[in-house]
């Protein structure tokens, strides 16, 4: 969908699809050299995370600021709203812009830990390389064989309950090259 209404950057990510798959399967080198599709996939996962919220129980009593934190308590990080911090990503927090990823999550941000699509800590996501090289795979094919755009059935509407979703489908228009 972030493609399809950023052309510029549907276009990018093609040629670079192009000019290192040369028609092929993408295999695993390919995969490590696709740096504009990195780029376009963590800031798609920065804007949508489908998984926006992480839990933790405190093992023990904890104080952070004036703020209590029994043991036992569970804590909710809502990282969708660190996604959109204004503090932290810039004034264009709101925007799809990809080449904040140009140095990868480090450079991307004010605090870099905060760009949480896959969690943190010893509890991180087991599945992230493996997600990275679906998506990289998946995209890549749909690039080389497809132009995409809006379709005029798309109605935007975001459901947030433990996962984050489009209530109805993502509805595109594809086009066979
Ligand atoms: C874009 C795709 C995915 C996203 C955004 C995602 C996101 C997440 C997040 C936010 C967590 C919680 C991390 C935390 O509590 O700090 C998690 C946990 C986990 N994910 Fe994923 N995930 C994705 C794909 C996958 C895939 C493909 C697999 C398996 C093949 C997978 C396996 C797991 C497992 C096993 C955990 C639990 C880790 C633990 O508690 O030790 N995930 N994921």
């Amino acid at each position: 969908m972030l493609l399809a209404i950023n052309p510029e950057w549907q276009t990018r990510a093609r040629e670079e699809v192009q000019e290192i798959c040369q028609g092929q399967m993408p295999d695993a080198d390919m995969i490590q050299k696709k740096k504009v599709l990195t780029m376009v996939i963590y800031e798609s996962l920065r804007l949508y995370p489908p998984a926006p919220l992480i839990s933790r129980e405190s093992f023990e009593d904890l104080k952070f600021g004036n703020i209590n934190n029994p043991k036992g308590l569970n804590v909710w990080t809502m990282f969708l709203t660190l996604h959109y911090d204004q503090d932290i990503w810039g004034p264009d927090a709101h925007d799809f812009k990809p080449e904040r990823f140009a140095n990868g999550i480090s450079g991307s941000c004010k605090h870099p830990h905060v760009s949480l699509p896959f969690g943190a800590s010893a509890c991180i996501c087991l599945g992230q390389h493996f997600a990275m090289s679906e998506l990289k795979i998946l995209l890549s094919l749909l690039l080389s064989n497809f132009s995409f755009s809006l379709s005029p059935k798309y109605r935007d509407s975001l459901v947030l309950t433990v996962t984050f979703r489009p209530e109805h489908g993502v509805n595109l228009t594809m086009r066979k090259l």
